[in-house]
C-alpha cells in the first residue's frame, strides 16, 4: 500500500514546539528502523482540514507484530514532522480493529524474536500516548489486549455497535504491564472500576463500554465515525494547538517517566513468562481454540 504525505504549511509543527521527553540512554531493540514501503497500514491526510487517517490492514485480525507496529510509529512520528494537526486511527477490516499482540508470532518464538516483538509493543504504546498530534481511535472492530491498549492511548474513542473492547491478559495468568494499567486508569472515570476490569479481564461490549466510559461516543456507520472524529479534532482552535499540546504531555509525563524506568523489567517479564513451557502451552491450546471456531 502507497503512503501519501501531504505537506501541510497552514500548521505549525508541533514536534518542535513541544518539549521531548527525556529518553533513557540505553537503545532498546526495535523493528521500526526499516525503511521499506508500509506493507500494512495507508495513511492519508487531508490537506484541507490538517487531518490524518491512519487505517489497520493487516488481515485477517490485525495481529500486531513487530513489522506492522513499527508501521504504525513510524507514521505517527512522520506526521507529527508533517505538519499534521490531528490523527484518526481505524481499521480496513469491518469485523475487527485490532487482536492485540500476534499470538501466532510468540508461539515457540526465540528469544530474540520475543524481545524484537514486545520491544516493539513498548515504542508503539510510547509513541501513540506521549504524541503532540490530537488522536481519536475509531473502534470498527473488536479491539482485545493490545488492540484496546491502542484505543486507550488515543485521546478519544469513538466505537461502531456490537463488537467487544478489553484487556484479557489476566485471564490466562500474565500481569498487565503497569504502563497499559495506567493508561486505561488515565482514561477510566473511576479508579476502582479500571482496578476491576484488568484484574478481572472483563470485556465490553461497545453498548456497555459507552456506558462504563471506556468509550466516549458510539456511532452508527463508519461515515458517522468519521464525522465524529472529525468534530472531536475540530473542536480544538489552531490558536489553542501547542497550549493544548503541552497540556497533554504534561498530563501523560509522570506515567511516561514511570515507563522508562521499568522498561527493561517490565521486558524481562514479558520473556520470562513467554518462555515458560506452561504458557507456550496454553498459548497452543488457545490458538487452537481460535481455529476451532470455524
Ligand atoms: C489471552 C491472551 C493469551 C495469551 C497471551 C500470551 C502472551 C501475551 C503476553 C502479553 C500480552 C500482550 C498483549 C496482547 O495483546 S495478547 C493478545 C490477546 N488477544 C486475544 O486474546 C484476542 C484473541 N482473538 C479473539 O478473541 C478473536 O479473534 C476476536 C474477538 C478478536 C475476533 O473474533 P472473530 O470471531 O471475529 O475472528 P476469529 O475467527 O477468532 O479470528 C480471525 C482470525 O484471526 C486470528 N487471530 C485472532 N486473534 C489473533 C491474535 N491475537 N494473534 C494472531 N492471530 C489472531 C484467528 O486465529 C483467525 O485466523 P484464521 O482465519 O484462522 O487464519
Amino acid at each position: 500500500m502507497a503512503t501519501r504525505i501531504i505537506h501541510l504549511p497552514k500548521y505549525s509543527r508541533l514536534s518542535c514546539l513541544v518539549k521531548p521527553l527525556t529518553i533513557s540512554a540505553r537503545t532498546f531493540a526495535t523493528a521500526t528502523a526499516s525503511t521499506n514501503p508500509p506493507q500494512f497500514t495507508t495513511l492519508s491526510v487531508d490537506d484541507r482540514t490538517g487531518i490524518a487517517t491512519l487505517t489497520l490492514n493487516r488481515p485477517p485480525a490485525n495481529a500486531l507484530n513487530a513489522l506492522f507496529m513499527g508501521e504504525i510509529q513510524r507514521s505517527i512520528t512522520d506526521l507529527e514532522k508533517e505538519n499534521c494537526r490531528g490523527l484518526i486511527l481505524t481499521s480496513s477490516s469491518q469485523r475487527i480493529f485490532s487482536a492485540g499482540l500476534d499470538l501466532k508470532e510468540c508461539y515457540k518464538a526465540d528469544v530474540a524474536s520475543l524481545e524484537g516483538l514486545w520491544c516493539a509493543l513498548q515504542n508503539l504504546w510510547r509513541t501513540l500516548f506521549s504524541t503532540p498530534l490530537i488522536t481519536v481511535a475509531l473502534i470498527n472492530g473488536h479491539a482485545i489486549a493490545g488492540g484496546c491498549m491502542l484505543a486507550v492511548s488515543s485521546e478519544y474513542r469513538i466505537m461502531l455497535p456490537n463488537f467487544k473492547i478489553g484487556v484479557n491478559e489476566t485471564m490466562v495468568g500474565l500481569a498487565v504491564p503497569s504502563w497499559l494499567m495506567d493508561t486505561y486508569i488515565n482514561i477510566m472515570p473511576s479508579r476502582r472500576i479500571a482496578e476491576w476490569d484488568l484484574t478481572s479481564s472483563r470485556i465490553y461490549s461497545s453498548e456497555s463500554a459507552l456506558k462504563a466510559g471506556l468509550v466516549d461516543e458510539l456511532a452508527s456507520s463508519k461515515e458517522e465515525a468519521l464525522q465524529k472524529s472529525a468534530a472531536f479534532i475540530d473542536s480544538f482552535s489552531k490558536r489553542t494547538l501547542m497550549a493544548r499540546a503541552i497540556t497533554k504531555q504534561q498530563f501523560r509525563a509522570e506515567i511516561l517517566r514511570n515507563f522508562e524506568q521499568n522498561r527493561q523489567h517490565d521486558l524481562d517479564i514479558y520473556l520470562s513468562t513467554m518462555q515458560k513451557p506452561s504458557m507456550q502451552e496454553f498459548l497452543g491450546e488457545y490458538l487452537q481454540s481460535l481455529d476451532a471456531k470455524k
